[in-house]
C-alpha cells in the first residue's frame, strides 16, 4: 500500500493518514477514529491502493474502474492568459500527483501553513487512505476556438477530431450540463477522496478557471479488468460484460489510444473522452415485464447471458431464432445494435457510473447513468449512438448532457499535464 513517499523528517513525505500519528491524539480524534479501523501498511485493497499518476497514458482510463466518480467541467475566465493556463496545469499536475499518493495538496496542507493564511488543503480527506484515486485531465473543443483559442495561442493546436458532438435522435440536451474548456475525472473507492480531489483542483484554479458543471457518480457500470466482477446498472442488468479490458493491448491500440503519427503529434498516446448524462425513467422500467426488459437489453437479467444462449461471456449469436422463428436477440435490442459485428467492428472503452439526484415533483427518481467512453476518435461513439436510433431502450432513457474532451497522453515526473500542447 502506498501512502508515505519516503522523505523522512518532512511533511512532504507524510501521507494524510501518517500525518495523524505526528500531530497526536487530537488530530486522530478529529479524524473520527478512522485510524483505528485500518492500519497504515495494511494490504487490504482497495482503500489503500495507489495507482501511478505518471506513465505513458493518463491513469483513470484502463485503470480498474473504481466505485465512485466526481467529474468536473470547467471554463477558463475571459482574461486567463496562456501563461496562466500553463501555470494552472503545472499546479494541477503537482497537486494531482500528491493526492493520488494519498498526500495533502502541498507540504503545508490543511493545518501546517500556520494560522494566518488559508490552508493549502481543504482537509476533508485527512486520515483517509489513497482509495485508488485517479485524476484524469482533458481539453474541450472550446479551449481552441475563437477569441479564446487565439488568446491562448492554441488555434492551430487542436486535436484533429476534437469537435462538439452532433445532436442525435431523442436528444434533450441542456447546455448547463454540457461542454467545457477543461475536464477533471476523479475516480476513487471513497467518494470523499474523489470530491476532495476536484474541490482542491477547483480551488487551485481560482481566478483562472471555474466550474461549469459537475457530476457525482456512484457504483461503476462497467469494468476494465477481468479481475472485477460485472456490476449492474439501475435497470438491474449486468453492464460492462463486453467492454475492452486493460490487458487487451491490441484492442486498446486499435480503438482507444491515438497513434504515434497522430495529428497533431503532441496528441499521440492520448484519447478522446465522451460524456453523456443519461436520465433513466426508472418507474416506467420497473413496470415493464421481465421478458420485455430482457428483450430490450438482449441479455438475461440474472446471469447477463446473451438471449441466444450460453453464459455471461458467451458471444451473442445474432442469427439464432426462438421457437416462433423470431430472432432470439431482438432486432431492436441494445446489445444487437451496439455490438461490433453490426457496426463494422467498432469498439469503445466504457467507464460509466450510476447517479441518483433526488426526485422530481411526481416523486419519481431523478436517476440515470453518467456514460463515459474512451476512443481514439469520437466518430466511434457517433457511429454507435446513431446505430442506437432504433434501440428499444430509447423509450426509457433521455440524454440530457453531452461533452467531448481530448485527453492528452501521460507524462513523466517533472513534466506537466498537456505539456506537449504548448511546445
Ligand atoms: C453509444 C454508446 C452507448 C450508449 C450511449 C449506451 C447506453 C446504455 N447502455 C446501457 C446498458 C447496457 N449496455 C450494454 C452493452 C453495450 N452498450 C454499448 C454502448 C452504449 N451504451 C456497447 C458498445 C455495448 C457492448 C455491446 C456488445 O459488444 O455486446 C449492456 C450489456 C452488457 C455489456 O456488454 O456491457 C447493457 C446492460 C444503458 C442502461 C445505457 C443508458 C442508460
Ligand atoms: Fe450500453
Amino acid at each position: 500500500m502506498r501512502g508515505s513517499t519516503g522523505e523522512p523528517g518532512s511533511r512532504a513525505g507524510v501521507s494524510r493518514r501518517g500525518f495523524l500519528g505526528l500531530v497526536g491524539a487530537g488530530a486522530a480524534l478529529a479524524a473520527g477514529g478512522y485510524a483505528a479501523g485500518a492500519a497504515v501498511g495494511s494490504s487490504s485493497p482497495p482503500e489503500g491502493k495507489v495507482h501511478a499518476f505518471y506513465g505513458t497514458h493518463q491513469s483513470g482510463i484502463t485503470t480498474p474502474v473504481q466505485q465512485h466518480l466526481y467529474f468536473a467541467s470547467l471554463d477558463l475566465t475571459s482574461s486567463t492568459t496562456r501563461e496562466q493556463l500553463i501555470e494552472l496545469l503545472r499546479t494541477w499536475t503537482d497537486a494531482a500527483a500528491r493526492m493520488t499518493r494519498g498526500l495533502e495538496v502541498s507540504d503545508g496542507g490543511a493545518v501546517g501553513g500556520g494560522p494566518l493564511r488559508p490552508p493549502d488543503d481543504t482537509g476533508e480527506a485527512l486520515g483517509l487512505p489513497p482509495a485508488a484515486l485517479t485524476i484524469t485531465f482533458g481539453f474541450g473543443p472550446s479551449l481552441f476556438a475563437g477569441e479564446k483559442g487565439a488568446r491562448l495561442g492554441l488555434a492551430g493546436r487542436k486535436p484533429t477530431a476534437l469537435a462538439d458532438l452532433p445532436s442525435f435522435a431523442f436528444d434533450l440536451i441542456e447546455d448547463e450540463q454540457s461542454h467545457g474548456d477543461l475536464c477533471i475525472q476523479a475516480c476513487a473507492e471513497d467518494p470523499q477522496v474523489a470530491v476532495h480531489a476536484v474541490r482542491n483542483l477547483s480551488r487551485l484554479a481560482f481566478g483562472k478557471a471555474m466550474i461549469r458543471w459537475t457530476q457525482l457518480g456512484y457504483g461503476r457500470t462497467s469494468v476494465t479488468s477481468t479481475s472485477q466482477s460485472t456490476p449492474r446498472n439501475l435497470f438491474g442488468f449486468k453492464d460492462g460484460t463486453a467492454n475492452i479490458m486493460s490487458d487487451e493491448s491490441a484492442e486498446l491500440a486499435r480503438w482507444v489510444w491515438t497513434p504515434r503519427d497522430s495529428s497533431p503529434v503532441w496528441f499521440a498516446g492520448g484519447t478522446y473522452l465522451v460524456a453523456r448524462k443519461i436520465m433513466m425513467t426508472i418507474e416506467s422500467w420497473d413496470r415493464a415485464q421481465l421478458g420485455e426488459q430482457e428483450s430490450i437489453i438482449g441479455r438475461d437479467k440474472f446471469h447477463g447471458a446473451p438471449l441466444s444462449g450460453g453464459e455471461e461471456f458467451t458471444p451473442p449469436n445474432f442469427a439464432a431464432v426462438d421457437g416462433s422463428g423470431n430472432f432470439a436477440i431482438a432486432a431492436d435490442s441494445h446489445v444487437r445494435l451496439a455490438h461490433p459485428d453490426n457496426n463494422g467492428g467498432t469498439r469503445i472503452l466504457r467507464r460509466g457510473f450510476n447517479f441518483v439526484e433526488g426526485n422530481n415533483d411526481l416523486g419519481q427518481l431523478s436517476a440515470g447513468l453518467f456514460f463515459i467512453s474512451y476512443q481514439r476518435d469520437p466518430q466511434q461513439f457517433i457511429d454507435l449512438q446513431r446505430a442506437l436510433k432504433s434501440d428499444a431502450m430509447n423509450e426509457y432513457i433521455r440524454h440530457v448532457g453531452t461533452a467531448v474532451f481530448a485527453i492528452p497522453p501521460g507524462i513523466g515526473e517533472g513534466e506537466y499535464i498537456g505539456q506537449g500542447l504548448f511546445g
